[in-house]
Parts: C-alpha cells; structure tokens; sequence
C-alpha cells in the first residue's frame, strides 16, 4: 500500500493530463510540497516567527483529494489508542467506509472487536463498523501491548500503508508511545492528534510534542488537530456533533474534513493550531472549577460567572501565545467549555463536583477508570505559566486566578472554599 505522499504522487501523475487545468489539483502539489515548508513550530520559538498578535488565516481552497480520487474502502487509518475517544474515532471513520486499523495494547479490547465488534472496555454497550477491525489480512496488531512490545512487527504492519494516523492517548503516556511508533509511520503521512492537555513532565502542548516524536528533524509530516464539544459516547450514540480540526496547511486540515464529515458529523477548519490547543488543554481545568462549584452548591450565577471568567483567562493566554481570539470563542473554546463545564458526562467536570461534595483527589482517581486530563494539566499550568510570564505564581494568579486554584485544591493545599473565597477576594480589575 502506498503512503499519503507517494498515493497522491502517483494519482497526480495518471490523472496529469485531465487535470491540468484544475485549481483543486493544486492541493496535491501543496500535499506533496507540505513537508518541505512546515515551519518548525514551537510556543518557545512562536513569536519570533509569528509576533504576538496572532497570525494571519490563508485562505486557500479546501481539498478533497481523498474522496476524489480515492473510495475510502481503499483508504487505511490507523488509530492509536483503545480508550473512549480511540473507539469514537473509529466509528466516525468506520462509518465513512474507510479500513480502520485500531492500535490498543489491551488484548481483551483486541479481541472484543474483533470478535463482537464491541470495546469490552470502553462504551461497550455500542458496535463498532464492520471496517473497524484488528485483522491479520490487514494488519497484524492482535499481539501488539504498547508496554511489553515483543513484536515490533504488529506496530509495523499497523502502520504500514496507512494514510492518516490518529492519535487518541492521554497527553501524559502519549510521549512515550509516539516515539514508539514514529519509526514506522510512513514518510509524509499526517498525524491527527486529539488529545487535549500539557504534558507535566515538559510544561509541552500536543503539538509540541508531536513535533518532537513524529516530525523531528528530516521527518516533517503534517500535524493536525481536532478539538471541539464532542463527548465520545455521543458520537457512538451517533448524535450530531460539530468539531474543528486545525493544520498549519488549511488544505491538509480541509482534506481530513472531507474524510470525517458526515451528516452526523460535522467538521470545520483553522489554521490556528495554537488557539485549539491551548482551549483544549485549559477548558478542562475550568471545568474542573466548574464542577467543584456546582458541588458545593454554589448557584448557576457562581458557575457562570467562574466560566465565563475563566474562558478569558484561556483567551488571553491563547492570543499570548500567538492563538486568535476568534478561535477562543469558537468551537474549541467556548464550545467545548460550555460542554464540559455544564455536561454531565464530562470526567473532569465530575472530578470537580465530587472534590466540592468533600471527596479527596486520590478517592476519586482511585475509582474512575477513564482519564480527566484536567489534573494533570493544572498542575502543568501552576508551574509553566507563572514561568512563560517571567513573574512569580502570586502575581500570576491575580491575572489567572481560575487556571491557577485549581492545583492547590487537587494537591489539597487549599479546600475548595478557601479557593472560592480566594477568588472572590481578588482585587477588582477592568472586565478585559
Ligand atoms: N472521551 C472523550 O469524550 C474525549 C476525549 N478526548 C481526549 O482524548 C484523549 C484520550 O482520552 P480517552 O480516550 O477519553 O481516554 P480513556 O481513559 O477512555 O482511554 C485511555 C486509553 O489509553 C490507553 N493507555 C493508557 N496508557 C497507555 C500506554 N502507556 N500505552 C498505550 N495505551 C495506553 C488505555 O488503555 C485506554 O485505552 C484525552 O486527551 C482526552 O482529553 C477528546 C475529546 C473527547
Ligand atoms: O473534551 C471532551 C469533550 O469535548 C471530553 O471532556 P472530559 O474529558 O471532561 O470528559
């Protein structure tokens, strides 16, 4: 099977002569060229390249190289990670038709879909398309454990031909595993991260990290991310859902659009990976205040207001970074916030209402099985942001006061009131 690159070499090459003329044809070019011209990207070095005051969005065309010269049943994805989302993801891709290939290190997950089509795990009350599947005809990977890998060769032959990989892993074991995997990834194959969080050991976001484990050095592929309100069972449940996918190269991000979006999912793009990734690592520490104070029966007027206030302290460090405030207020921002501060099935919104209703951090990690990236990205926070502003955490907080309460409260240095009373005491400031 070919990869991405050398797929849309060869389609560009048979079909030269019927599409000389045709604009759209340009985005093979663009596909093809992407990897020489992707800037190395980093929050360190952003603002030399970029400035502080955003970036300017291209507009070019969205492509659809994928459903146009190719039917999906051809097509191979390989998502990482058997979780909630990992499984999501592969319905959404199932259903389109396209050869999912899913990468999980848990043998029972490898055998419940592929014997009743079922995470046994995760959302397993839900069945998966019969294009999702864990085959020796077309990738080995029933063998493959990410932590005591005595095959390497599962991990190849899932990887190999794929034309997209999606990464679906907590942000805190997602390091690990991508430089695992990294070698095997065909050149120039884009990766679609949806993993939303700082990694606590480097103060790094996703695409950061992406950068430095599949798109180091003479390795450039596309990076992509997608991020929005969309809670995985609603999708299993087949709910209409809208997310954002957001590429450095608006075309890539169109052409991943194309192959996502169905009339049950529909997808938008941005060149503003920033904005979509600081909203969606920081959105779960607000929920996680929002939850707490729903727990501790604060009023609908305390939880707004500690949303609607916390959504500028995400803003202001997006467009720091050099994000665009559009995007804050966009599907990645505030709609995912909303979601997951007021959604009953978001886990880091639970972590918060059940540390107000008196319960400890550790009572509550020790009995939910699913991750709530929000604890861990608040502790990220406290440490990197204080940092990256040059100030000490006292006169961080007074800017971000919601981003960083949180931490204290999940180490138990501050109860919950403490940290409300904290946050109303805060001098009065200009609302923005
Ligand atoms: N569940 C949801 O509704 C959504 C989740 N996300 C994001 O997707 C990411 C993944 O979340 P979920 O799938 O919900 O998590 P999950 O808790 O449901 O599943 C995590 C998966 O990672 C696997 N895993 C953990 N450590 C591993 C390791 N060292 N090697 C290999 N596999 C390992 C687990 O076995 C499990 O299958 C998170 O960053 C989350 O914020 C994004 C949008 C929605
Ligand atoms: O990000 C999410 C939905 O968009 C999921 O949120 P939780 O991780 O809090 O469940």
């Amino acid at each position: 099977m070919l990869s991405f690159a050398e797929n849309t070499f060869s389609v560009k090459n048979n079909m030269k002569s019927f599409f000389k003329e045709d604009p759209s044809f340009v985005l093979n070019t663009n596909c093809l060229n992407f990897c020489e011209h992707q800037t190395k990207f980093s929050v360190r070095n952003w603002f030399e390249t970029h400035g502080k005051k955003g970036r300017k969005v291209p507009r070019g065309n969205v492509g659809t190289v994928f459903s146009r010269f190719e039917t999906p049943s051809n097509v191979k994805i390989t998502v990482i990670g058997g979780g909630s989302f990992g499984t999501a993801m592969s319905k959404v891709f199932g259903m389109k038709g396209y050869q999912v290939c899913l990468l999980v290190r848990d043998r029972n997950i490898v055998d419940g879909i592929n014997q009743e089509r079922r995470n046994p795990k995760y959302l397993r009350e839900f069945t998966l398309p019969h294009s999702v599947f864990v085959s020796p005809f077309f990738c080995n990977c029933s063998g493959f454990n990410f932590m005591y890998s005595k095959a390497t060769s599962n991990v190849e032959s899932a990887l190999e031909g794929t034309q997209l990989v999606v990464h679906a892993l907590p942000v805190q074991v997602s390091r690990e595993v991508l430089e695992r995997v990294a070698p095997f990834i065909p050149t120039g194959v884009p990766v679609l991260s949806t993993s939303k969080g700082l990694e606590v050991a480097s103060h790094k976001f996703m695409f950061e990290l992406l950068q430095e484990t599949v798109s180091n050095h003479g390795n450039r592929r596309p990076l992509a991310f997608l991020s929005g309100p969309s809670f995985a069972k609603e999708i299993m449940q087949e709910l209409p859902t809208a997310v954002v996918v957001a590429c450095e190269n608006l075309e890539i991000a169109g052409q991943i659009a194309a192959m996502l979006s169905s009339s049950i999912f529909k997808v938008f793009t941005t060149t503003d990976f920033i904005g979509v990734e600081v909203a969606g690592a920081l959105k779960n520490i607000i929920a996680i205040a929002a939850g707490m104070a729903e727990g501790m029966g604060l009023g609908m007027n305390a939880i707004a207001g500690l949303v609607t206030r916390g959504c500028s302290e995400m803003r202001r460090v997006a467009e720091f970074l050099g994000g665009s405030s559009v995007t804050l207020s966009g599907l990645s921002g505030v709609g995912d916030t909303f979601l997951t501060c007021f959604g009953p099935l978001s886990r880091n919104r639970t972590v918060g209402y059940r540390l107000g209703k008196g319960e400890s951090l550790n009572e509550i990690l020790t009995t939910s099985q699913e991750v709530a990236e929000g604890v861990a990205t608040a502790k990220a926070v406290v440490e990197w942001l204080p940092a990256v502003l040059n100030t000490t955490y006292t006169r961080a907080l007074v800017r971000f006061p919601i981003l960083l309460s949180v931490a204290p409260i999940l180490e138990g240095k501050l109860t919950p009131e403490e940290g409300m009373q904290q946050l109303m005491a805060m001098p009065p400031t200009v609302e923005d």
